[in-house]
């Protein structure tokens, strides 16, 4: 089990997940020098936690999801050679990715282990966790679309990944959809249910522009550990910006032990010129946020949108309709054809 906190002076521990969310926004694209450059750069400024893998998890490099450039296994092994103190994490969706990834990730050196359902289908994880805890990984849950499950509902299934092994349950804002009090009440009927079995995280989207104040107000409610990318580097508007979060949390009193000057410098310095743009607030992902759509779907509805020629914005709002979760990538098509039949 892990404690309920980290240390003495540790509130909360932050994992960085622009190597990994971030490959989302770059099409998959990291070469082994920007992942060197990227993680020495939050080892030197004291993230404690860094995620490294293809945008949809272990094995997501496929005609689905998009190739990578570089094999990902190759990038957890470069990021386990740069790192003197943080910890290097990757993430897998049972069914994207198998089991005998995770041991190859641990093979490599990675030291946690993040396994990410849908909000629903918190079952799927079991064998994983088993396996993770067996092989000596710390574990970490992630509910996605979190949006979509009332606090009590999602407090069961954070209890089927606990008992499966899990040593942290996070609520995941997928969509960025969450507002305020929404993030604080789901964090605290996980730290209900889950009590000292394991800690609550929150992985924040910025689609309404909340991700910090939502994870200040996940870390009110009693979430241990936050999730967020230097620069925004992630899907959709981007995660919440780790830079903003440190000095907020600074003010506020919450230590994250990550030295505010050293990021600032890293995300202008190390992670922009890696980065293909900025993640904006634009229509598009404000329209994810707004009608709550999984934040990974956006390049591809960019990418739908100009084969078919239809509005993408218009693609997002009935992809938020139809509710769509991670892994219905295709449907964008479908919903494409369906604008397209309706303009004739
Ligand atoms: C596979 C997804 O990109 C995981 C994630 O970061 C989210 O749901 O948000
Ligand atoms: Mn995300």
């Amino acid at each position: 089990m892990l404690p309920r906190r980290f240390s003495a002076d540790l509130d909360v521990r932050i994992t960085d997940s622009s190597l990994r969310d971030g490959s989302h926004a770059k099409r998959h694209q990291f070469t082994a020098a920007e992942v060197g450059a990227v993680v020495a750069a939050l080892d030197a400024a004291g993230v404690p936690v860094i995620e490294v893998t293809h945008g949809d998890g272990l094995g997501g490099s496929s005609f689905t999801y998009g190739f990578s450039h570089t094999p990902e296994q190759e990038l957890i092994k470069v990021a386990v050679a740069t790192a003197r103190a943080s910890r290097i994490a990757f993430l897998m969706l049972p069914g994207v990715g198998v089991k005998d990834d995770i041991l190859a990730a641990a093979d490599n050196g990675a030291a946690v282990c993040r396994i990410a359902t849908h909000c629903t289908e918190a079952d799927i994880s079991v064998q994983h966790f088993g396996l993770a805890r067996e092989r000596g990984l710390e574990t970490v849950g992630f509910l996605m679309m979190a949006h979509s499950s009332p606090p009590e509902a999602l407090a069961k299934q954070a209890r089927v990944m606990a008992d499966a092994g899990c040593q942290c349950v996070y609520v995941v804002d997928s969509a960025g959809a969450l507002v305020l009090d929404e993030v604080g009440d789901r964090v605290a009927a996980l730290v209900a249910e889950l009590g000292d079995d394991a800690q609550v995280g929150f992985h924040g989207h910025e689609n309404l522009g909340l991700g910090v104040a939502n994870s200040v107000l996940a870390a009110r409610a009693g979430a241990t550990q936050i999730d967020g990318s230097t620069r925004r580097f992630g899907a959709g508007a981007g995660n919440t910006p780790v830079e903003a979060f440190v000095g907020v949390c600074d003010k506020l009193g919450i230590r994250t032990g990550v030295d505010f000057f050293a990021i600032v410098d890293a995300a202008e310095d190390v992670v922009r010129p890696t980065m293909p743009d900025e993640c904006l607030l634009d229509r598009m992902a404000l329209i994810m946020g707004y009608a709550g759509v999984y934040s990974s779907f956006l390049k591809h509805a960019y990418t739908v949108a100009e084969r078919y020629k239809v509005s993408g914005a218009e693609i997002l709002v009935r992809a938020g309709q139809r509710r769509l979760v991670g892994g219905q990538e295709d449907q964008l098509i479908d919903i494409a054809l369906e604008l397209t039949r309706e303009s004739r």
